[in-house]
């Protein structure tokens, strides 16, 4: 890649203002992919500063009920990685926040690796987060990301040793996910992992920013989140308000309005770290 990545940059401008990041997860296609366009830029507008689309798989082995049910609903309304790449291009002309794509590796490895990062980019992709990708395997795909431009964001876990942390932190760019529990995704009462000291520990190794996900539902969450990395992710609690609308009108309505006061929380801390 020549030059840091418009996510890299992102992050470090809004560290330079004092602010906390907000990643929103969207899964596409559902309620169809018309309808993620509208949801997604109403979510850019409520002030998210980078969004993750999630690719519909049918054994998304990271989601918790709430993805799983939006991923298999977005199935059986036909979404397919290249309507997905299409939806991207229209959001693309509405939103101008960077975007990142998350998807299990199997419809990547099919569309071809290089195929994949070609057309992705052209389509606007900005990052690519392949869960089920392990580390050791990372390489044509980072490859492939880097030489168009898109960083490909490694996931990090409480569990995830430090020798291991050590080699992703190597080879990492944009930022770290760093997931805040050991489990699938979805709403928590409680996180219970001792934050500061696993991104202190992540921070040892690297001066990525850090993004924190997995359970954060709500603007209380965000908030503690917020005090130990450069952002949050919020991904099922806005899958779950989309769902309960009964049309992509309402669901981007109902999107923008948890992330505008997941936003304001975050806002309260300006300046103050
Ligand atoms: O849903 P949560 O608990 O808010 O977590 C974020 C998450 O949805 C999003 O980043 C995501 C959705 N599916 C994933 C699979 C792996 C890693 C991350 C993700």
């Amino acid at each position: 890649m020549t030059g840091r990545s418009r996510i890299a940059k992102c992050l470090e401008n809004l560290r330079a203002a004092g602010k906390k990041g907000l990643i929103a997860f969207i899964t596409a296609g559902d309620p169809g992919l018309a309808g993620t366009v509208e949801i997604v830029r109403h979510v850019a507008e409520a002030g998210a500063d980078l969004i993750e689309l999630g690719i519909p798989f049918s054994d998304p082995i990271a989601d918790g009920p709430v993805i799983q049910m939006a991923s298999a609903r977005a199935l059986a309304a036909g979404a397919t990685l290249p309507g997905i790449l299409e939806a991207v291009r229209e959001i693309k002309k509405v939103c101008t926040k960077p975007l990142l794509l998350m998807g299990y590796y199997n419809p990547i490895y099919r569309f071809g690796i290089r195929q994949f990062a070609a057309a992705a980019s052209v389509a606007g992709v900005d990052g690519l987060i392949v869960p089920d990708l392990p580390y050791e395997e990372t390489r044509p795909l980072r490859e492939a990301a880097t030489e168009k431009g898109m960083d490909l964001i490694y996931l990090v876990a409480p569990v995830t040793p430090d020798r291991r942390l050590m080699k992703i932190a190597a080879e990492a760019s944009g930022f770290i996910y760093c997931i805040s529990v050991t489990g699938v995704t979805g709403a928590r009462r409680e996180i219970d992992t001792d934050l500061a000291a696993f991104t202190g520990r992540v921070r040892r190794y690297t001066a990525l920013p850090l993004a924190l996900g997995f359970g954060i539902s709500g603007p209380e969450q965000a908030l503690k989140a917020s005090a130990y990395c450069d952002a949050v992710v919020v991904g099922s609690a806005l899958v779950k308000a989309v769902a309960e609308c009964s049309d992509a009108a309402a669901a981007g309505l109902a999107a923008g309005q948890l992330v505008a006061r997941i936003r304001a929380a975050l806002d309260s801390l300006k300046g103050s770290f």
